[in-house]
């Protein structure tokens, strides 16, 4: 086929014309095909090559071919075979000479040869003309094609950046559907997990039903348990709750009076600065009227004196006018005498002249005289002035003073007042002040731990701990046993083995004041040998800063004294010091004690003094024979102590004894009377520092020491139920013939004020003693709560079991 096409011109899809004109062309050639054919059916054989041409036919058809080439070539058609069969036609044999027959040849394809050049002539042409066309349309269409390549590269360029977007579109996407692939993975990871976990949990689960069964049954058993430890639960918790309640309500009332007695307090001291204030201002005021009054007296004297001046004066000034006019009537008698000699006897000039100069003389003297009352008439006009002037100041002193007097009687009526209102207001403190400590509690429990003593051993440890938390901050104490087993206590305060004396006697300060308030107060000391209690009670009196209880509370007593002075409060104390030892009561301030032998005891065969306590209908106890000694200032109540303490070593040096075993009582009663209101006040304060508690087994005593450790058991514990049974206004208190409890009866239970110190020594080789003194002061501390008997966390045959 491409041989077929070769000499074709080339044809373009959209030259229409030239389209047009190659069906123009193929249907010529389809006609000359078609003559062919009916040439060849003519002949009847195959066409040779080039048939149209070569195909001679006879001359006149030569000529024919000759004379119609101009017409002919046009629609002859010829394909490269036709070509090459007419350049490689050779000339027919035969006759070798016959040149015309060969001319003729030759002459036929030089014909046939200029039909076909000019055919291709023609053919060029067509196809330069198809050229020049194809060239035009070419040009168009290249700039067709460069517009279509320039909207091209738009598009291009617009849809390379569409591509960019796409691509980052399809990046995020991508990004995104990564992610999602992960978490995809992830998902599956987690769920694959989970079937695994379920799995394991399932295989758990079945193991645990298993368990569970297992479990069931011994809950059935723990529940049965439960029940009855539920039961005991919530009884201790309702108990629990009922303190909490108990608890939070005194908190709060102890608060609101806190603040009502601190406004108190506040008020009164107002009210004492501003009577001092007045006081002052009314002391100066005194003290200007008096200044006035002196003035004022001054100021008369000084009007009288003027007066009788002026009075003077007047007399005086009367004399010179009388001497004036005197004077006057001389000259004139003089005048009329010279005028009568002149006329009537003609003196002589000389006598006239003396006469002229005596006037003259006259004159002057007159004239010096009247200059002189002048001055004294001025005199008397300011002297009358002055006397205005002392005149009204007069009256405005009078005035003043009344002024002063008016105010200096308000003052006294505001005075009155703000004394009525310090005494109410120093009543309503000491009802606030006996409200707090009725709410801190009338029988108070404090813990007090002595340091560790060089005796105790180096290196030993600490056999008591403090515990921190809230409610027990600075309340709690924890005794440590050997086995390291632990023994929880509270109780209204704890004070560690640094606390100070001054701390100590703080907390008990408002006790004491309770004393002078009028009412009855006990301090006890109370613990092992050992322990602290006297270095507690009277501490070291040689060392201001070590000094005990009973030498602070005597000193804030007188200078408490002192101070209500002011507010017209007299007092009268009375001071007696017993101990009682074996149930024997000693008079340790008795000035006949030979020797410091008890009077008590039978010497020589001579029986001693019988000391019997009594209590009258007031409540006072009384003991008979007791030394009862009035004191006024705190040395003389040093004194006492001194001597308290020199009879209680001698005595104790010859009976051979300690003076841990004998309880040591001080009292102090307290008269007091206020001179403005009448009001009476009686208290009582006791100090007392008990006897050291001793267990039987360790005291390893036998005989009468036995007999000692028994007796002083046995009141210590009688104490603890004699405060219990008060506290609970039992009707029936066991006295249990304990001489010390009896003693203080009075001063215990009802609105009396009881504190309790549990000394506790650190030492853990007495944390046995420690327990049973703990024991011990936790029974009293419950009394105060009022818990029966048989709730208390400890029984109460405990104390009494601890003493053997
Ligand atoms: N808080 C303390 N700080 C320092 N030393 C103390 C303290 N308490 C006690 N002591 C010392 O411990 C020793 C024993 O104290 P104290 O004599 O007061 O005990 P006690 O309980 O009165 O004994 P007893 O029952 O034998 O009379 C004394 O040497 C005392 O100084």
């Amino acid at each position: 086929m491409a041989s077929r096409n070769q000499n074709r011109p080339p044809r373009s899809p959209s030259n229409k014309k030239g389209a047009a004109e190659e069906v123009v062309m193929s249907d010529k050639r389809r006609r000359i095909g078609a003559e062919r054919v009916e040439r060849q059916g003519a002949t009847g054989r195959g066409r040779p090559p080039f048939a149209a041409v070569n195909n001679r036919p006879d001359v006149n058809t030569a000529n024919e071919v000759v004379n119609t080439e101009g017409s002919e070539c046009s629609t002859v058609e010829f394909t490269k075979e036709d070509v090459d069969a007419l350049l490689n036609e050779k000339m027919k044999k035969g006759n070798t000479f016959d040149n015309k027959k060969k001319i003729e040849q030759m002459g036929d394809l030089i014909k046939r040869l200029k039909l076909c050049v000019r055919w291709f002539k023609q053919v060029e042409e067509g196809h330069i003309q198809e050229k020049e066309k194809l060239q035009a349309a070419l040009g168009c269409a290249e700039k067709k094609c460069t517009d279509t390549e320039t909207e091209m590269k738009n598009k291009i360029e617009e849809l390379n950046s569409a591509i960019c977007d796409l691509r980052k579109t399809i990046y995020s996407l991508e990004e995104r559907i990564a992610k999602e692939e992960s978490d995809k993975l992830e998902a599956i990871e987690r769920h694959r997990k989970e079937k695994e976990a379920r799995s394991a949990a399932e295989q758990m689960q079945a193991s645990l039903s298993t368990e569970l069964e297992k479990v069931r049954q011994e809950k059935l058993t723990a529940e049965q348990k439960a029940v009855s430890n539920e039961d005991l639960y919530k009884r201790s918790q309702e108990y629990n709750i009922s303190l909490q309640q108990y608890n939070s309500r005194l908190q709060t009332d102890l608060e609101t009076t806190n603040e009502s007695l601190k406004r108190v307090e506040t008020e009164k001291l107002t009210i004492v600065e501003n009577l001092s204030n007045i006081r002052g201002h009314n002391k100066a005021l005194q003290d200007q009227l008096q200044s006035v009054k002196v003035s004022q007296d001054e100021a008369t004297k000084q009007k009288e004196l003027l007066a009788q001046e002026l009075k003077c004066l007047r007399e005086e000034l009367q004399q010179i006018r009388d001497d004036r006019d005197r004077r006057g009537k001389q000259v004139q008698d003089l005048t009329g005498e010279v005028e009568k000699f002149k006329a009537i006897t003609g003196d002589t000039l000389e006598q006239l002249e003396s006469l002229t100069t005596k006037t003259r003389d006259l004159e002057e003297r007159c004239a010096l005289q009247k200059e002189q009352i002048r001055k004294l008439e001025n005199q008397l006009s300011l002297e009358k002035d002055k006397l205005k002037m002392a005149d009204l100041s007069a009256s405005e002193t009078k005035s003043e003073y009344e002024e002063q007097k008016r105010i200096i009687n308000e003052l006294q009526n505001r005075l009155a007042d703000k004394e009525f209102q310090v005494i109410e207001g120093e009543k309503l403190r000491k009802k606030l002040h006996n409200t707090i400590l009725e709410l801190k509690g009338n029988i108070r429990v404090f813990c007090r731990v002595r340091p560790l003593l060089p005796d105790d051993g180096i290196g030993t440890d600490m056999a008591v701990s403090y515990p921190t938390s809230t409610e027990a901050l600075g309340r709690g104490i924890e005794l440590v046993q050997s086995a390291g087993q632990k023994y929880p206590f509270t109780f209204d305060k704890v004070f560690n083995h640094e606390a100070s004396q001054d701390d100590v006697f703080t907390e008990i300060s408002q006790l004491v004041q309770s004393a002078l308030d009028g009412y009855k107060v006990c301090i006890f000391a109370y613990g092992q040998t050992g322990s602290g209690k006297t270095y507690t009670m009277m501490g070291k009196p040689d060392a201001p800063e070590l000094k005990g209880l009973i030498p602070r509370s005597l000193e804030q007593i007188f200078q408490i004294s002192q101070s209500l002075k002011d507010q017209g409060w007299k007092y009268k104390m009375q001071a007696s010091i017993l101990e009682i030892y074996n149930e024997t009561i000693r008079d340790l301030l008795s000035s006949n004690r030979p020797n410091g032998i008890d009077q008590a005891r039978p010497e020589n065969g001579v029986p001693g003094k019988q000391y019997t306590i009594k209590h009258d209908a007031n409540g006072n106890t009384h003991v008979s024979e007791l030394t009862i000694v009035d004191v006024t200032s705190v040395y003389e109540i040093s004194s006492l102590l001194q001597q308290a303490a020199h009879s209680r070593s001698v005595g104790r040096t010859q009976m051979n004894e300690q003076s841990s075993r004998s309880h040591f009582v001080f009292t102090l009663r307290i008269c007091g009377i206020n001179e403005n209101t009448e009001q009476q006040v009686q208290g009582v304060l006791n100090l007392i520092d008990l006897a050291g508690s001793e267990r039987l087994s360790r005291s390893g005593a036998t005989g009468d020491r036995l007999k000692e450790t028994q007796a002083i058991n046995r009141s210590l514990s009688s104490l603890s139920d004699v405060i219990f049974a008060l506290a609970k206004k039992e009707e029936h208190v066991p006295f249990r013939n304990s001489k010390l409890t009896y003693l203080l009866q009075p001063c215990l239970g009802g609105d009396s004020k009881t504190l309790m110190f549990v000394n506790i020594s650190p030492d853990p080789s007495s944390s046995g003693e420690s327990l049973c003194s703990l024991r011990f002061a936790a029974r009293v501390n419950a009394c105060e709560i009022g818990i029966p008997r048989r709730q208390t966390s400890m029984k109460s045959s405990d104390s009494r079991l601890s003493y053997g």
